[in-house]
């Protein structure tokens, strides 16, 4: 466990590579309990892969990822993961109480029933992302915002101490990002890190301490007034997705 002044999370000078393909060089930063970070950048800019790196599922080719003060796959089990609602099978036959109970299983072991205790801590959580009503409901049978907020309360059940999301607003309705932006904002306050990629410059402006700003190589890190500069997201959108205008830099997605 790291001490009240160490970082969660430090990436120091990582370089990721698939096969000949670099993904990711010389990227650092860190981040500390009770804050969050974005990450930023087009597609194909490395996001997921600094994600995946740092829940040890992509070894790093240079540099290192230190989480809560040990590697990775040490760390792990203190580590909540929440992917793109879109990437699940729709008809998988379980109840969204069901999906959040599963993050319970790594604390009870895969073999043990879950108790009464690990059943009011998954209720909990549900309640919290503001389903407690749909927690019979068939998870495919729910929006794509609403998978999305069981996804994260199944995170939360975890009690994790640093949470990675990859890109949780894609295609999610107002009342759900803004059930999500609470929740997070929640955990943020019981001491959680949190690393969010997303393409939503305005939301990493209101919800993230850091910015870091990414297409391969790193064009900044730091404070989102700092990073999300017309000059910087110039230089790593490379002007393409970029539209300018006045001081307000927009992004169009693909
Ligand atoms: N399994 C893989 N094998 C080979 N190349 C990969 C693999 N996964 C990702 N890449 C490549 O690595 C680079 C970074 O991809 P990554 O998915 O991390 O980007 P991203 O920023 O998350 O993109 P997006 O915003 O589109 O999700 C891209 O060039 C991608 O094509």
């Amino acid at each position: 466990m790291p001490s009240n002044n160490e970082p969660t999370l430090v990436f120091d000078r990582v370089t990721v590579a698939y096969g000949s393909v670099l993904a990711l060089q010389d990227v650092h930063g860190e981040v500390r309990a009770g804050e969050a970070v974005a990450l930023v950048g087009p597609n194909g800019a490395g996001k997921s892969t600094l994600i995946k790196a740092i829940l040890g599922l992509v070894p790093v080719a240079r540099g290192a990822i230190t989480v809560l003060g040990g590697s990775p796959a040490a760390s792990r089990s203190k580590v909540a993961y929440v992917p793109q609602a879109d990437t699940l099978d729709e008809d998988f036959p379980i109840s969204a109480a069901g999906v959040v109970l599963m993050g319970r299983y790594r604390s009870v072991g895969w073999l043990r029933r879950p108790g009464r205790t690990d059943k009011a801590i998954a209720a909990d959580a549900l309640d919290q992302v503001g389903l407690a009503d749909r927690a019979k409901d068939r998870f495919g049978t729910l929006s794509g915002g609403q998978r999305q907020r069981v996804l994260l309360a199944r995170a939360i059940a975890q009690q994790p101490k640093l949470l990675l999301l990859d890109e949780p607003f894609n295609g999610v309705d107002a009342v759900s990002q803004d059930a999500l932006l609470a929740a997070v904002a929640k955990l943020k306050a019981d001491g959680a890190a949190v690393v969010v990629s997303t393409h939503d410059l305005a939301l990493a402006h209101v919800s993230c301490e850091e910015v870091c700003l990414l297409n391969k190589h790193q064009f900044g890190f730091g404070p989102p007034d700092a990073t999300l500069t017309p000059e910087l997201l110039q230089a790593a959108y490379g002007g393409q997705a970029l539209e300018l205008h006045g001081d307000h830099v927009i992004v169009s997605r693909p």
